[in-house]
């Protein structure tokens, strides 16, 4: 019933503007899966390389459609992976796109459940998967790559982690980038948003610590039940290899490696975050393993760029004790079953699993049905803006067994 009878790949547009690749798949019995492939703009200098979709397209008809069409079937994920792998044939999917190679496995994954009947929570995760949500962490102020001159650490990460259920926990961060806009107002700081709808005044970090504290607070009182946040540094970002310093340029503050870990362990213990992501350079294991090891239970201490959603990568983190958590981006790595693998590697390990969307993203709602699956405690995919609340709302969906 599952077997591929139709791969058809196309450009659509992201949230930046920028084409990306739309995958559909079709069964023999008339299961049907469209997924779209998101972008970074902070990427790793470690993931799996995106083609310009024209020639990502146009690789993949080639080699890889027609392993897949009569000869695989959807509702075995780990076999259409597979064959994505050996039809690209390189470790980072340099021949028919990371970004091709997403977009096909997350269709047959979505064609696999259509046939079955099932949610794709369900399909990916099994019917034993357990009863919890994850936590949204969503963007309310942010600059980096994301927004030019704003601040320099790249996400401000709303964390209502005493939600009683996934709807308040969306409408809390809502409230949060709500409440920031008016603390925003109030100080005569003019903002435009960044790529993932956080607001990207031109402040620096000293000031967006106190106002997102501040957003936090007030809204906590409001709803009653407890919110915290944390941050994307996106430190390889600001990392100038040469000098061996982080460059805080809005601040126009540079800190080497020791001040740096100084530098975060601080602001974990001084606004009690509850997660900071690449905090280090994506090349600097020891500094990640020195600081996971001053900050211990207090907060996540996240691998984006450090593990780029890579199982290698992470065994290397996981031996030297780097981090206590790792991002989990699809794209980052090309399929769903090496997505699903850094999972299980993780949670083996004590490391726990967040599932992120990228910068660049379209209405596909994958990643929200990946978050329900692998039971993971949070879920980054901003606050607000068309392409975040796709994700948004389909968790509450979700929740409400209503997809
Ligand atoms: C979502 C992120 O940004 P990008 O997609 O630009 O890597 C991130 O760095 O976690
Ligand atoms: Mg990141």
């Amino acid at each position: 019933m599952t077997l591929i009878t139709d791969v058809r790949l196309r450009r659509i547009l992201d949230s930046r503007g920028n084409p990306t690749v739309e995958a559909d798949v079709v069964t023999e019995s008339g299961g049907f899966g469209r997924a779209a492939a998101p972008s970074g703009a902070s990427t790793g200098e470690y993931e799996a390389i995106e083609r310009p979709p024209g020639e990502a397209i146009a690789a993949a008809r080639e080699h890889a459609v027609p392993r897949l069409v009569g000869e695989a079937y959807a509702g075995n994920q780990r076999e259409v992976d597979a064959i994505l792998r050996a039809a690209d044939g390189t470790n980072d999917f340099s021949k028919i796109g990371a970004n091709s190679a997403v977009a096909i496995s997350m269709a047959a994954a979505k064609a696999g459940a259509d046939v079955l009947g099932a949610p794709l929570f369900q399909h990916l995760g099994g019917t034993f998967r357990g009863e919890n949500f994850p936590i949204p962490l969503g963007n309310v102020v942010g600059g980096g790559e994301h927004a030019a001159d704003a601040t320099d650490i790249q996400e401000f990460l709303a964390a209502p982690v005493g939600a009683p259920n996934v709807e308040d926990a969306v409408f809390a961060n809502a409230a949060v980038h709500a409440a920031v806009s008016d603390l925003l107002a109030e100080r005569g700081v003019p903002s435009g948003k960044g790529d993932e709808g956080a607001w990207a005044p031109s402040i620096d970090d000293e000031t967006a610590f106190e106002i997102v504290d501040e957003a936090v607070s007030l809204v906590e009182d409001e709803v009653g039940f407890e919110i915290r946040f944390g941050l994307d540094v996106a430190a390889a970002e600001m990392y100038d290899a040469d000098s061996e310093t982080y460059e805080y340029e809005s601040a126009g503050i540079s800190r080497d490696t020791d001040e740096q870990i100084d530098y975060i362990a601080d602001l974990v213990d001084e606004y009690d975050l509850v997660y900071v992501e690449d905090p280090l350079d994506e090349n600097d294991y020891d500094a990640f393993a020195e600081l996971t090891d001053v900050v211990d239970s207090a907060a996540l201490i996240c691998g984006d760029d450090l593990f780029v959603t890579n199982t290698d990568r992470l065994a290397e983190g996981i031996d030297v004790g780097a981090a206590n958590s790792i991002l989990i981006k699809p794209n980052q790595i090309g399929t769903l079953t090496d997505a699903f693998d850094a999972i299980e590697l993780a949670t083996a390990n004590g490391y726990e699993s967040i599932v992120s969307h990228r910068s660049g993203e379209t209405e596909d709602a994958t990643i929200a049905h990946l978050a329900v699956a692998t039971d993971v405690p949070f879920i980054k995919t901003g606050a607000v803006g068309g392409e975040r609340t796709a994700k948004l709302n389909e968790l509450i969906r979700i929740a409400d067994d209503a997809t």
